[in-house]
């Protein structure tokens, strides 16, 4: 469905996994971008790699709570312009059809980031750029390192400034104006202004990122999974509702389903008696 034809990207390097899955905490998965020598750059692979692990996330009922990040010092420099053909003399360029299919597949990537039912926080260790910008993005929260930086790459190399919901995620998050600014000129923004303009929740040392976000994920690990799950679906939603009474209706409607919860009642009574709530995700 998310890989409907091939992709025109070479893999010329002999790779060893270009997604690492770990689970450093009960119920955490993190997912490690791994082509560290190019910044993890968005080859066929890592494409491909990428897209299974969130298929298998999403079908992970133990999974409460995903974690992206990149390995060495990159988060993810976007599409991999080394894996390209068509820029050597006498090398054939893609077929359209293949392009598309490259696009539509790494574009896919950031609504599954958001439609998956797991809360997903980028620990964004370096530069996030173009594609990469656009996985940071699509997560729900993002983390980064001191020495993060983030740009909306495609105009630097010709390309509409606007891809991949970049240009429709941006303007929600920093506004449209500094949004306008950044798709226009494709300009770098380093962790510090990351963190004045709303794109990042928090910046910690380099090395730390990780630590970081998993920290936030033990604080939202501890509700009760269907509380979450209905927050971060209720929280996307509000982006696409032209009204405050059509929230509130999205939010009452969720409300019923989740006061009638085992989980609820459970916490009650765990409030009550002053213990932690064992959850049954009913
Ligand atoms: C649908 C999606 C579309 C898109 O994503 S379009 C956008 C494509 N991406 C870009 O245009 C970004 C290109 N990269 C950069 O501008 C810079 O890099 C960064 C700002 C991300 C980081 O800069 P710095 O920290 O100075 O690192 P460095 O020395 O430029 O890169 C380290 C190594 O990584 C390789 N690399 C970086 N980006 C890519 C890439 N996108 N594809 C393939 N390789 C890449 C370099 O070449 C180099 O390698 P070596 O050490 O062998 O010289």
């Amino acid at each position: 469905m998310y890989l409907n034809g091939d992709l025109y990207l070479r893999d010329t390097e002999a790779e060893g996994r270009t997604v690492l899955v770990t689970e450093p905490a009960p119920g955490v998965r993190v997912l490690t971008m791994n082509r560290p020598q190019r910044l993890n750059a968005l080859s066929g692979e890592l494409i491909r790699d990428l897209h299974h692990a969130l298929d298998d996330v999403a079908a992970d009922e133990d999974c409460r709570v995903v974690v992206l990040t990149g390995a060495g010092r990159g988060f993810c420099a976007g599409l991999d312009l080394f894996s390209m053909p068509g820029r050597r003399a006498g090398e054939a360029d893609a077929s359209p059809q293949a392009r598309l299919h490259t696009q539509q597949a790494i574009a896919a990537l950031v609504p599954r980031l958001r439609n998956l039912a797991q809360p997903v926080i980028a620990a964004v260790n370096g530069p996030a750029a173009g594609g990469g910008f656009g996985l940071a993005l699509a997560a729900d929260i993002r983390v980064a390192a001191t020495s993060a930086r983030f740009n909306a790459a495609f105009v630097r190399i010709g390309l509409s400034g606007c891809d991949i919901g970049v240009s429709w995620l941006l303007p929600r998050l920093i506004g449209a104006g500094r949004s306008h600014e950044l798709l226009l000129t494709g300009r770098l923004v380093d962790a510090a202004e990351a963190e004045r303009l709303g794109l990042v929740s928090r910046v910690v040392p380099d090395g730390e990122t990780l630590d970081a976000a998993l920290e936030i994920a033990a604080q939202i690990t501890a509700n009760s999974p269907m509380g979450v799950w209905m927050t971060k679906e209720v929280a996307w939603s509000q982006l696409e509702v032209g009204s405050l009474q059509a929230g509130i209706d999205l939010e009452n409607r969720t409300q019923v389903m989740t006061a009638f919860t085992r989980d609820h009642t459970e916490q009650i009574s765990a409030f009550r008696e002053k213990r932690p709530p064992t959850y049954t995700n009913g």
